[in-house]
């Protein structure tokens, strides 16, 4: 089956995001220190970009149900505090929709925007076609002013079949183990996979695709990982002691979002570690997009037991012992790596 026009949309749609939210980052670190604490910045970023994304889907594709699972909902927006935020919303919405020449933005009111963020309550499954976003993935990075994904996925039957990875302060050029903060400059990059027809990464400000592969290398002396920025949402302690298992040299490669992603499916580094802590569910459009990008640039994403990701179960994505990705060739020692750790801490509590 082909996906051309939803991957033509999905591109669209993610791009013009990702102009969305680099006029918020851009004003957000131009601010001053006070306005940096609070929230809304951010906030704006994370609404227009589902907004917006919503509205271009569905209009690039009117002949098709929509059905969207994605990670914001309208809720705090109906309050006193969030008129003001709406309003900035729905400017942002407009004023980025104005950049395409085909779209007569001027008529979108707040409740359009309203509208179209909550199109995203959808619950997802195995049965037809769901759209899963996650408008800014690594907010955290994003209020940094480091890195963020725009992240959208196709499923199909329960299936990812397509993703988009907009990453606007990506490198164009590899980031390998001694990746220092990145400077603005030659950054902005768009990944985009579907089912059996590869990974391709292009600039996001327009360049042709070029197919990008996983690093093929089998030895772990010469691989390097990629783990969160953020150690609460991973145990650093955890993927340093596989690491070491493994006999890896290199020391982590810590950056925000799902451009870890994007980043190992061009073989910035070989491996990606993600262990949240007991309890945490993680959610499906925390992974969806960046799993076919390494996925079809020929690398494995299956949780710590190994088993693939099952993306057909809601908006939830149940994992046994956390993520992992790398290569073929690399899984096999990695997997053994992680058992073996992971009984030890077991055996140590
Ligand atoms: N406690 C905990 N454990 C694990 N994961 C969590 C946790 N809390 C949040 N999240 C999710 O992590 C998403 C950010 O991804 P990363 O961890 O890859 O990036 S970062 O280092 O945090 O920036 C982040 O995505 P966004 O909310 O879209 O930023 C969350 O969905
Ligand atoms: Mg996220
Ligand atoms: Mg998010
Ligand atoms: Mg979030």
């Amino acid at each position: 089956m082909s996906y051309e026009k939803e991957l033509a949309a999905a591109k669209k749609a993610a791009t013009l995001a990702a102009r969305l939210c680099q006029k918020v980052q851009k004003a957000l670190l131009q601010s001053d220190v006070q306005s940096k604490s609070d929230k809304s910045p951010v906030t704006v970023a994370d609404y227009g970009s589902q907004a917006l994304i919503s509205f271009v889907l569905e209009r690039e594709l009117p002949s098709e149900p929509f059905s969207l699972v994605a990670e914001e909902d309208s809720g705090d927006l109906h309050n006193e505090s969030g008129q003001e935020t709406l309003k900035r919303i729905t400017e942002y919405v407009i004023d980025t929709l104005a950049s395409e020449e085909t779209y007569d933005s001027s008529s979108i009111t707040k409740e359009d925007v309203i509208r179209a963020i909550d199109s995203g309550k959808s619950e997802g499954g195995s049965s037809g076609r769901h759209w899963v976003l996650d408008p800014i993935d690594g907010t955290k990075g994003f209020v940094r002013g480091d890195q963020y994904a725009i992240a959208l996925a196709l499923l199909h039957e329960g299936k990812v079949v397509l993703g988009v990875l907009a990453c606007p302060n990506l490198p164009l050029a590899s980031i390998g183990s001694n990746h220092q903060h990145s400077s603005s400059k030659d950054a902005g990059c768009l990944f985009f996979a579907t089912i059996g027809e590869g990974t391709y990464m292009q600039a996001l400000d327009g360049s042709s695709p070029t197919r990008v592969y996983v690093t093929a290398t089998d030895n772990p002396a010469e691989a390097s990982f990629f783990e969160s920025f953020e150690a609460a949402h991973s145990s650093h302690g955890l993927s340093s002691s596989i690491a070491e298992k493994l006999g890896v040299k290199a020391p982590p490669v810590r950056i925000d979002s799902q451009a870890k992603y994007g980043a190992l499916s061009r073989g910035d580094g070989a491996i990606y570690m993600r262990f949240a802590r007991k309890g945490y569910r993680e959610k499906i459009w925390d992974h969806a997009a960046g799993s076919i990008v390494v996925t079809e640039a020929g690398g494995m994403v299956t949780d710590g037991a190994g088993n693939p990701l099952d993306f057909s179960k809601g908006r939830f994505l149940d994992v046994d012992s956390g993520i992992i990705a790398t290569n073929q060739k690399l899984m096999p020692l990695l997997l053994r790596a992680v058992k073996e750790s992971l009984n030890e801490k077991a055996s140590s509590l």
